[in-house]
């Protein structure tokens, strides 16, 4: 068995990301000395190692407790919250007391939220078991809900503590979302790390392969992207946006969607709008643009949204966080692993842009593409 990799970030403080295998033996030293009492927040799916966590915490010594969340995006909500707040508040949380995020993004973004709001900020360790949450959502200290207006529109900047990114939880991950993780590990390629999309382009499957060398290395490298942004710009004065690529369209389709696409599909479709606009915009050239479409349709991404949203797209892509006063702003490629910013694009050249990736709604056509 290889060893661990760890992976650095000085953020508010500095925490590694460890990649490898067997890693829950590193819980307790994560959760520290001081705490007591530690809340395990988990999805139905990982039920069983919910429990295994648990118990490896009690033998630790702590008053461990674990609560089931609702699964996928319907973790992040206010109620969600309020009910994990009501498990602290019983259970007698104080604030050297830790709370443990066990599963997706949808699960560790909540974890993380519900750990910066208690007390006005407790401990977070980040137990990801999605290839999305390990590459990108467990890691820098993005947390947040959901309102009805919008995706993550509430939330809070509140470092983990650790995170243990166990390679071992994809065994049981449906081939959907690995993909669906995919999709910000070929972000990662396009603004910062050319080598992945290299990697992917040569064996497209090994890629997909929860067992495979390739995809370890793919996790590291994007990590790694991560860990770096992040340590620069912790609350996304500037570089950060750069890890918000495609996301201006994609949390839109999200949210015209009610949250039935996965995260990494809607940015999927993003990725190849945002290259279609500096295409146009900016002169960014056939070939990147090109290369977007192939990446993504060789893992089974999505790369087309449906003609007839567009408005409604609009109007929810002028909430995005990256938004000033009535400026829209978008990550932009000027060539691979050189991401800038296009702000207020002429409206005709936005509308240009979606017509490149929207397609014909035919009855049938709005199904759940990922
Ligand atoms: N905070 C950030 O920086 C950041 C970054 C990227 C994405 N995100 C957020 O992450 C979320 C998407 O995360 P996701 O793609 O992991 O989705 P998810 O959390 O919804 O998980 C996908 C599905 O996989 C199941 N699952 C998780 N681990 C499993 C396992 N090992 N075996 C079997 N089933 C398993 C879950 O129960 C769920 O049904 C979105 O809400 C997105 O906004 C946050
Ligand atoms: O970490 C970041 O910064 C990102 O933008 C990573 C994104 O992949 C992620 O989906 C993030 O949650 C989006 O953040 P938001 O600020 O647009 O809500
Ligand atoms: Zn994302």
């Amino acid at each position: 068995m290889s060893a661990a990799t760890r992976i650095t970030v000085s953020a508010e403080h500095t925490y590694d990301v460890v990649v490898g295998r067997g890693l829950l033996g590193e819980l307790p030293a994560l959760v520290g000395p001081d705490a007591r009492r530690v809340l395990v927040l988990y999805p139905r799916a990982l039920d069983a190692t919910a429990e295994v966590v648990r118990v490896e915490l009690a033998e630790a010594g702590y008053e461990a407790y674990a609560a089931e969340v609702p699964d996928a995006e319907e973790a992040k909500t206010a109620q969600v919250a309020a009910f994990c707040w009501g498990v602290l508040g019983q259970a007698g949380f104080t604030r050297t007391d830790v709370v443990v995020g066990l599963g997706g993004g949808a699960t560790t973004d909540l974890a993380g939220f519900v750990a910066a709001t208690w007390l006005r900020g407790v401990r977070v360790v980040q137990l990801p078991t999605t290839l999305l949450a390990m590459v990108d959502a467990a890691v820098g200290g993005k947390t947040g809900i959901n309102t009805a207006e919008g995706k993550n529109l509430v939330g809070a900047f509140h470092s983990p503590a650790g995170v243990l990114a166990d390679l071992d939880t994809l065994a049981t991950l449906p081939r959907h979302d690995l993909v669906a993780g995919l999709a910000e590990v070929v972000k990662c390629g396009f603004i910062a790390d050319p080598r992945i999309l290299e990697l992917i382009e040569a064996d497209p499957s090994a890629a997909m392969d929860p067992a495979s060398d390739v995809l370890r290395e793919l996790i590291e490298r994007a990590i790694a992207v991560k860990a770096r942004v992040v340590s620069a710009d912790l609350r996304e004065a500037s570089l950060r946006e750069i890890l918000n690529y495609g996301h201006t369209l994609g949390h839109a389709i999200e949210h015209a969607e009610r949250y039935q696409w996965r995260h990494g599909a809607a940015v999927s479709v993003g990725m190849v709008f945002a290259a279609e606009l500096a295409r146009l915009a900016s002169g960014l050239s056939d070939d990147v643009v090109a290369r977007h479409r192939a990446i993504l349709t060789s893992l089974g991404l999505p790369v087309t949204y449906r003609g007839d949203r567009w408005g409604q797209l609009l109007d929810a892509m002028r909430r995005d966080k990256k938004t000033r006063g009535d400026l829209l702003r978008f990550v932009v490629l000027s060539d691979v692993g050189a991401p800038t910013r296009l702000e207020g694009p002429d409206p005709a050249l936005l509308a240009a842009a979606y017509a490149e990736i929207s397609r014909d709604v035919t009855p049938g056509s709005n199904r759940v593409e990922l």
